[in-house]
């Protein structure tokens, strides 16, 4: 049955409450929501949570899962790990867009007020996460959220890193995402109350959003380099050691500011397609907001990342980060 996971939450269509796998068993516990409960697993087994869809038109990491569980169902994997498996918005995937009222992966948190389609999702995958990693309490905590960007990108993989005031990234998951081919890391500098940052927060889960390539339809993804990805969720599926290579093989930038729209009238200064990463010199204008002027480069050049006009008035229209050293 895992085979028709991925079309059945789409749909919204019946599928089973139960069933047996390779090396475990699976529990439905929603729409889009799968846990996989191996039989024996190790002590050291990673409690991972995979989310892929949070915005419905990101189609290839949907692809990449859906071939993990068709790969699980065929007997061709073994379980040797928790795993919650999560299709974040079946109704937007069924429309082919970001969303479809407000942006989800802007919504998780504890004290959120907002009602409407999103909002209660929200609540649902939280309350999912929360009570995975209570059942699962003695593991280690792990989350990819998988995503692809609007535009084209200097670096086509790469992977945002919530920030975080307590929870320290793992060395070691530096060296299994440059082994997966990721290359270039983004760190974040403030909460972001993104699907991974919850993670991070509350349950300090070793947690990063993955951009992986560029957004396309379903049918439209060319999955070869997303290959060395496959593989690492292969190994945290399967609990075995992944693929490592040295960090220093990604490049590293932080983020040193938020773009806001703050008014109906907002544009960004620069083309559409502005690949993510693109560097502008000290002065280049970068934004005008009716309520806020203009938005220029200081002294030290930026590189622009997510950028995106057409956010809701108050969001986030695009990251402003400098390259900063690997870590040690
Ligand atoms: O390409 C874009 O502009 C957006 C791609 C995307 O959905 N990115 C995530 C990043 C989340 C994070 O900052 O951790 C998002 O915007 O939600
Ligand atoms: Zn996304």
């Amino acid at each position: 049955m895992l085979e028709t996971w991925l079309k059945q939450s789409i749909d919204e269509a019946d599928f089973p409450t139960h069933g047996e796998l390779c090396g475990g068993q699976f529990r439905r516990l929603g729409h889009g929501l799968l846990e996989l409960l191996p039989d024996s697993p190790a002590p050291s087994a990673h409690a991972c949570v995979i989310s892929a869809g949070i915005h419905g038109n990101e189609t290839a990491p949907m692809e990449l899962l859906d071939d993990l569980l068709k790969r699980l169902a065929a007997g061709k994997l073994r379980l040797g790990a928790p795993l919650l498996v999560i299709l974040g918005s079946p109704p937007a995937t069924r429309e082919q867009t970001r969303y479809i009222n407000t942006n989800l992966n802007r919504l998780f948190r504890r004290d959120l007020g907002e009602q409407g389609m999103e909002p209660e999702r929200a609540r649902e995958l939280m309350a999912a996460v929360d009570a995975f990693y209570t059942r699962h309490a003695d593991r280690p905590r792990l989350h990819y959220d998988l995503h692809t960007a609007i535009r084209g990108s200097r670096y086509p993989r790469f992977v945002v890193n919530p920030w975080s005031e307590t929870t320290a990234v793992a060395p070691e998951q530096w060296r299994w995402l440059a082994g997966a081919d990721i290359q270039a890391v983004l760190h974040q500098h403030c909460h972001s109350w993104t699907f991974s940052h919850y993670s991070k927060h509350y349950h300090d889960a070793q947690a990063f959003t993955l951009e992986l390539g560029h957004a396309l339809p379903f049918g439209h993804n060319d999955l070869t380099p997303l290959a060395p990805m496959a593989r690492l969720l292969q190994a945290l599926l399967e609990d075995h050691e992944p693929n490592a290579a040295p960090p220093e093989r990604m490049v590293f930038y932080r983020v040193e500011q938020e773009l806001i729209r703050h008014s109906e009238a907002f544009r960004l200064a620069f083309a559409d397609d502005t690949p993510n990463f693109t560097e502008f010199a000290p002065g280049t204008l970068l934004a005008e907001d009716a309520s806020q002027g203009e938005t220029r480069v200081g002294t030290s050049p930026l590189s622009v990342v997510f950028p995106n006009a057409a956010v809701e008035v108050g969001a986030r229209a695009a990251l402003l980060a400098t390259p900063t050293p690997p870590p040690e």
